[in-house]
């Protein structure tokens, strides 16, 4: 794992004067799962953005399989699989036309296209659902189907954006079985999560915080580093050195104490 699939060097995204992505540095091995994390507006969506080539960086490098974020940005695209909460499938097809549809859009030829279509349905573990209509499944079988949809091109990054929000334990299990089989074979996944324990399967994270990035490493190593039960103890424990201010735990919803409450 010493190849490295991403690299960026002061990455910094502008809108107008406002910096939502600050000199971010970033090396992902290949085949390696890394999780990106922060609270709401942390700037975790637009770092993703920039590497998947769909905004342009104000400055700064990047680098995404040896492609340049701003010359090369559409080589990038057809390397990336991406998935969000929201999955991108057709409620009104079944499991197997939703398949036929994404195998179309990715332009598979039509010698490979059944037997590509059957290797997904294995990964995915849809066999059996094949003609269920895609409105009646649930969370977790909806989303393994959009894992299978975005993975037809066969790229080498998979982009999980907060991949597990509406989903059960259980699937999400199954769900990140599914994953680490996939680095098995290869594809480096880059995933942004709000849940600690889904964070704490990454080999590495990074904490971003204000567009910046205010720590990172192995998820064990730093919980053991900082003394703390948790990755959103690391968190906080992080976002309390870089403001000098007592923070109440909570991941999504960062708030300080006044000093007096802090006892100060
Ligand atoms: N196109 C834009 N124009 C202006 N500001 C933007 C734009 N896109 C994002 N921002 C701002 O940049 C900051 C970071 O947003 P971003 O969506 O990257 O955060 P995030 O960490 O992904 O948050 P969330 O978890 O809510 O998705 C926010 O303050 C957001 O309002």
């Amino acid at each position: 794992m010493n190849e490295l699939a991403i690299i960026t060097k002061n990455l910094t995204k502008r809108f107008d004067r406002f910096t939502a992505v600050d000199k971010m540095n970033l090396q992902i091995p290949k085949g390696s799962i890394y999780g990106l994390l922060g609270p709401n507006g942390a700037g975790k969506s637009t770092a993703i953005r920039m590497l998947c080539g769909v905004i342009t960086p104000t400055e700064g490098k990047g680098d995404v399989f040896g492609l340049d974020v701003y010359k090369e940005s559409e080589k990038i695209k057809e390397n990336i699989g991406y998935m969000s909460q929201k999955f991108s499938l057709y409620e009104d097809l079944t499991v197997m036309e939703n398949l036929n549809f994404y195998a179309n859009i990715y332009s598979i030829p039509k010698k490979i296209k059944k037997e590509r279509i059957v290797d997904i349905i294995n990964m995915a573990g849809l066999e059996g659902k094949e003609k269920s209509m895609t409105k009646t499944l649930s969370g977790g079988w909806k989303q393994r189907l959009a894992l299978g949809c975005c993975l037809m091109h066969k790229p080498k990054l998979l982009i999980l954006d907060e991949p597990t929000a509406a989903v059960d334990p259980v699937s999400r299990r199954i769900f990140w079985q599914i994953i680490y089989k996939l680095t098995k074979e290869g594809i480096t996944v880059l995933v942004t999560t709000h849940y600690m324990d889904e964070a704490e399967s990454c080999d590495e994270v990074a904490f971003l915080f204000g567009g910046k990035i205010i720590g990172r490493g192995a998820p064990k190593e730093i919980i053991r580093k900082k003394n703390v039960k948790n990755l959103e103890d690391v968190f906080i424990s992080y976002v309390e050195e870089q403001t000098g201010e007592k923070v109440e735990a909570s991941f999504n919803k960062i708030k300080f104490i006044q000093s007096d409450e802090a006892g100060e």
